[in-house]
């Protein structure tokens, strides 16, 4: 989606994908730098020890397979006439086109691309992970998923479409509220951090002074009483869905999964989206039963990841 390039980390033999590695490394440095202080990695850094020196190694690993894929497609698009690829890389260098020349350069486009890949990638990971662990330990739930999916496929006139497509999923309300439940429950992204530049005054009028980092749980406020009800706990998607059967708008500072005000999450519709077309495709096809005692406890980390993975069977569903 991002570069237009499929990495086959996803083939059958689950083979160690370079770019993959290095791109995890990366998370689990910056996931580091917050738990030490500032001097100490500062100082490993200078070094070149540690998690500064492994970092140092899967930048230069990341950054060699970006420059080389901005270079590929820079040629694709001008041997296509321009017209190649609807992947975000194609997008970004055709806006940046002026009199039929690429504006951007390479390093704009690498922190660009490497943006969205921070942004991207592993939110989508972690929610799916999380929504597919609850679906397949709430049977009610996932009855009334596929119920929903069944009408919505069924009304695709006599077409054998196999994957619903954006227009589709837009009708999917009991799968909406499912999957805002788990993000409710499970935010991908569990920590935000902010830092002030200069003194301020917050809403519930603490004084902060400037540099002072402000660290708040999305983990934690998806699940308070105060805000969510005694219930708080449950994973019920009717949480989501108004007594017209329309989905009901939660404000985004109450779901803070995906931020709030002008740092809103840019992504938050195309995830949607994207979960949506993943989730039905696969519910759809496959009943999906978790390993007995397999441990499904968060990892630490900036995004939240299971620490174990998600181990399951899966088995063919006869629609
Ligand atoms: C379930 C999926 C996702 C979740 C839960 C999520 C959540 C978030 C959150 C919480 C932030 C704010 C981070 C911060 O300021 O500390 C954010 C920012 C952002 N997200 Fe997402 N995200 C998801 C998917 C995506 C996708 C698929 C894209 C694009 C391909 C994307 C693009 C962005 C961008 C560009 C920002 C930075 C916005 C800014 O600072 O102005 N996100 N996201």
């Amino acid at each position: 989606m991002v570069l237009g390039y499929d990495p086959k980390s996803l083939s059958i033999e689950f083979p160690l994908v370079e770019i993959e590695k290095a791109f995890d490394e990366v998370g689990e440095c910056i996931f580091y730098r917050h738990i030490v202080p500032r001097s100490v990695w500062k100082f490993q850094e200078w070094l070149q020890i540690g998690e500064e020196k492994k970092m140092t190694k899967a930048c230069k690993v990341f950054d060699q397979f970006l420059y080389s894929c901005i270079a590929t497609k820079r040629q694709e698009l001008n041997e296509c006439n321009k017209s190649s690829g609807d992947d975000l890389l194609s997008a970004i260098m055709m806006m940046g086109e002026e009199k039929g020349k690429m504006v951007h350069d390479d390093k704009f486009l690498r922190d660009a691309v490497f943006n969205l890949f921070v942004a991207g990638r592993d939110p989508i990971t972690s929610a799916l992970t999380w929504f597919f662990w609850l679906v397949a330990t709430h049977p009610l739930v996932e009855a009334k998923i596929l119920e929903e999916i069944k009408k919505v496929f069924g009304a695709i006139d006599g077409e054998k479409r196999k994957i619903l497509v954006k227009e589709d999923v837009r009708k999917l309300v009991y799968l909406h509220g499912a999957i805002c439940e788990s993000l409710r429950l499970y935010p991908a992204v569990p920590i935000e951090r902010k830092q002030s530049l200069k003194c301020d005054t917050l809403p519930s009028g603490h004084r902060v002074n400037p540099n002072t980092i402000i660290l708040f749980f999305t983990y934690a406020m998806g699940r308070f009483e105060e805000i969510w009800g005694k219930d708080c706990l449950e994973f019920k998607p009717e949480r989501w869905i108004s007594e017209k059967g329309g989905t009901i708008r939660v404000p985004s500072y109450k779901f803070f999964s995906f931020n709030a005000g002008p740092r809103t999450c840019m992504g938050k519709d195309l995830s949607f989206i994207q979960m949506k077309m993943v989730a039905s495709t696969i519910l759809r096809n496959y009943h999906i039963q978790v390993v007995e005692n397999h441990p499904t406890t968060p990892a630490h980390s900036t995004v939240l990841f299971m620490k174990h993975g998600l181990k399951v069977m899966i088995t063919k569903r006869e629609f």
